[in-house]
């Protein structure tokens, strides 16, 4: 896994994961139905939401329920009564042609209620089913949201333990024309020595040491890569601050933004944080949502200037 990569992305969300019910015809529409009502929702909210979903079928099954029973009473009823007539004028009814009609109609009734007893059966059947996968569903949801929970504790105590504050060196190429009198002695990894040809001894060979060196042939890339799972714990509640300190034409803008004609291999610090920052929160909007607010000020010879403004008068803070 890249280092990068949050390891919570991949404990990816799979509505079944738990569901230990063998029917996975009958499952699909429900978990279609449930995935479509909990796209939206924020993970915190989703244990809650399965359980009044969940009281609110056990609600209906019981009405339904309840009408189809008193539904039978009534229809009973109306048979028994039908046969007391029956009993007391035998002699008459007897006589009449309706006799087997309501023969018939005894029969259909014992009919209907023997069906009435099965689909009360299978609606309890039914419901014992449903209320399993939605418990294993809103079982699965807080698993998931715990999962996610401690993924993110675990990722950012490493940046943590890589240091909160970390200091890295660049060093750019000689620009074409360019004469100097000092020259890098050597890269090892966290150190750099700098060798002044003019000076003897001590003061010709210095040595410092950083988190990381990049030498002159080092890409944006490589630069961004090493600060990119530090800017991704910004996603997660954490503030993260990056500047370029050095002396005029040292390569800041450079490494920050980018060259003058900038393609996609030389953008800058700035630009890919952005862009990692929105892909991320576009591929966690399921279970996420992130407001993203951008302010862009200069801090110039002790003034604040807001640069997004278009009105250069009003440019100035107060
Ligand atoms: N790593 C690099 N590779 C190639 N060219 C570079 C690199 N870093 C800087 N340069 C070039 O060096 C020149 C000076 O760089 P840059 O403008 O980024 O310096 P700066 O520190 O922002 O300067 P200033 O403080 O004056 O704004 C630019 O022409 C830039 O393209």
């Amino acid at each position: 896994m890249n280092e990068g990569e949050a390891p919570y992305e991949d404990a990816g969300f799979n509505g079944d994961a738990h569901l230990d019910c063998g029917d996975m015809s009958r499952s699909r529409p429900l978990k279609m139905l449930v995935s479509a009502v909990l796209s939206d929702k924020r993970p915190d909210e989703v244990p809650q939401l399965l359980e009044s979903m969940l009281g609110k079928l056990v609600d209906e099954f019981e009405n339904r329920l309840k009408s189809q029973n008193e539904l039978v009473k009534a229809a009973l009823k109306n048979g028994t009564d039908s046969t007391k007539c029956f009993s007391k004028s035998k002699v008459l009814v007897e006589a009449t042609p309706n006799f087997s009609e309501r023969k018939d109609l005894k029969a259909n009734l014992q009919t209907t209620r023997a069906g009435m007893e099965f689909i009360q059966m299978k609606y309890s059947e039914d419901l014992n089913i449903l209320g399993r996968h939605l418990f294993s569903l809103a079982h699965a949801a807080s698993g998931y949201h715990k999962v996610l929970e401690e993924n993110r504790k675990l990722y950012n105590q490493v940046q943590d333990l890589k240091g909160s504050i970390r200091v890295y060196c660049r060093i750019r190429p000689f620009l074409p024309g360019q004469v100097s009198s000092s020259t890098v002695g050597c890269i090892d990894d966290g150190n750099i020595t700098i060798i002044t040809p003019s000076k003897s001894g001590k003061d010709g060979r210095k040595s410092f040491s950083f988190n990381k060196v990049f030498g002159p042939s080092s890409t944006q890339d490589e630069v961004f890569l090493d600060t990119q799972p530090l800017i991704r714990s910004v996603l997660d509640g954490y503030n993260v601050c990056i500047f370029a300190y050095g002396q005029t034409g040292s390569g800041k803008t450079f490494t920050m933004s980018g060259p003058k004609n900038m393609t996609e291999q030389t953008q800058g610090v700035n630009y890919r944080a952005l862009g990692d920052l929105f892909n991320l929160a576009e591929k966690r909007k399921g279970t996420f949502v992130y407001d993203i607010a951008v302010q862009m000020i200069e801090i110039y010879n002790e003034q604040v200037r807001d640069l997004l403004i278009s009105d250069g008068l009003n440019k100035r803070y107060p």
